[in-house]
């Protein structure tokens, strides 16, 4: 089968593949790139495979940069873009479910390709479009299944992270995972819970936006995957797959403020969650402020909600995935539109002023004043303007003495 449009990104790693092949290597176009456009799908980046081991491809190349040469893989740089070329390989036994103990060059295609996760992820094109397809990963695209190449039980023990990598396509596409896949997933899957939690988290953060999230989340659910994710165990999961089977979250900090905004967890379980599943601490801070409000957004005040402004996409967002009424999202809509001020530098006034004009000097009573002087201002109690606020903080100091 041959590809006779090729999306640019290819046509331009053209002459990277002609140059290997013309020096009597092969070259082709692997993993996900070939994959998303064979479903049509938008492509990011490109990687090769090639039979040249990683010395002979920077030999040939000037400007390279060995960023995996342990893997076989180096990056090749070509006006300003950057092309993974990696050699052909076979892995050698998995001691700890993560790495190869160490991974063997090799100069067969089919000994790569032989050895990757899903049929549908290895399929090879030549520069000039022509698909190789040794697994018959093009049936399973058109029947929509995710089969493991080869021994599916072999594959998810030599890495783990490939039974979540099988979820994740499953959301992102829409497919069925194959019987043996599956039932060697459900076999295998308490491995999930040796590998490193940062590998974990990227696939399951691409589950969680998939097209198909809440069906592979059912799956998920069914065989019993969740129990070796990290975090505390969460019962809400059927409201959680629910609500996405409505609508989706368009990040992942949404996804993850969506998730835990529906559990019963408290501050603490929250935390927990966050920390074991290791989230950035600006998903942290999102999570933390938001989650709070949805659990009750009829009772959160004109101050609750300035005081998380800044996640104010994130807290709509999950606010409409967790089904709130119209009325409860136009109403924080409304507040967030009609604050007079953003943040405390808004305030026509400063802790500096205040000193200079002889009402404070600096301690800790300069820092309550302000606090007083923002609230009044958000809330509406008192306008934003200069001399109100001077005003305002000389009746406070006065009722102090
Ligand atoms: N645990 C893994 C990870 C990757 N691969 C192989 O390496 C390719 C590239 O891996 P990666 O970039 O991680 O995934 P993609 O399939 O390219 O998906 P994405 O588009 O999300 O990058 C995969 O297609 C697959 O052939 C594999 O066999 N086993
Ligand atoms: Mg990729």
């Amino acid at each position: 089968m041959k590809i006779t449009q090729l999306p640019q990104e290819f046509i331009d790693a053209q002459p990277i593949l002609t140059k290997l092949e013309d020096a009597g290597f092969e070259a082709y176009f692997v993993g996900g790139s070939v994959r998303d456009t064979m479903l049509g799908k938008t492509i990011h980046d490109v990687d090769i495979a090639s039979s040249a081991f990683p010395e002979e491809v920077k030999s040939l190349f000037h400007n390279t940069v060995d960023t995996g040469i342990q893997h076989g893989t180096v990056m090749v740089l070509d006006h300003g873009t950057g092309y993974e070329i990696t050699t052909f390989r076979v892995e050698s036994t998995y001691t700890d479910f993560r790495r190869p103990d160490h991974v063997t060059f090799v100069r067969s295609l089919e000994e790569d390709l032989k050895r990757r996760d899903f049929t549908i992820n290895a399929l090879a094109m030549r520069h000039d479009g022509e698909v190789l397809d040794l697994f018959d990963g093009l049936e399973d695209m058109k029947k929509g299944v995710i089969r493991a190449v080869g021994d599916a039980e072999k594959r998810f023990t030599e890495d783990a992270l490939r039974m979540m990598r099988a979820l994740r396509f499953s959301a992102q596409l829409g497919f069925n995972i194959e019987a043996d896949t599956q039932k060697a997933l459900v076999d295998l899957a308490p491995n999930l819970a040796k590998i490193a939690v940062e590998r974990v988290r990227v696939e399951f953060e691409k589950l969680l936006l998939g097209s198909q999230a809440s069906q592979s989340l059912e799956l998920a659910l069914r065989d019993q995957v969740m129990n070796y994710l990290p975090g505390p165990h969460i019962e809400d999961w059927s409201s959680i797959i629910d609500d996405l089977n409505k609508d989706q979250a368009t990040n992942y900090t949404v996804a993850w403020a969506h998730i835990l905004s529906r559990t019963q967890f408290d501050d603490k379980k929250r935390r927990q969650f966050m920390y074991d599943w290791k989230m950035s601490r600006n998903v942290m801070k999102t999570v933390n402020a938001i989650v709070p409000i949805v659990h009750n957004p009829k009772k959160s005040t004109v101050f609750d909600i300035y005081q998380v402004l800044a996640y104010q996409e994130e807290l709509l967002e999950v606010l409409s995935l967790t089904g709130s009424q119209p009325e409860t999202i136009q109403r924080i809509s409304h507040i967030i539109e009609m604050l007079p001020i953003t943040k405390a530098a808004d305030l026509n006034i400063s802790g500096g002023e205040l000193i200079r004009s002889g009402i404070l000097t600096p301690g800790p009573l300069l820092g309550r004043v302000l606090k007083k002087i923002e609230y009044a201002v958000v809330v509406g109690d008192i306008l934003n303007d200069h001399d109100a606020l001077e005003k305002f903080a000389k009746e406070y100091v006065n009722d102090q003495n």
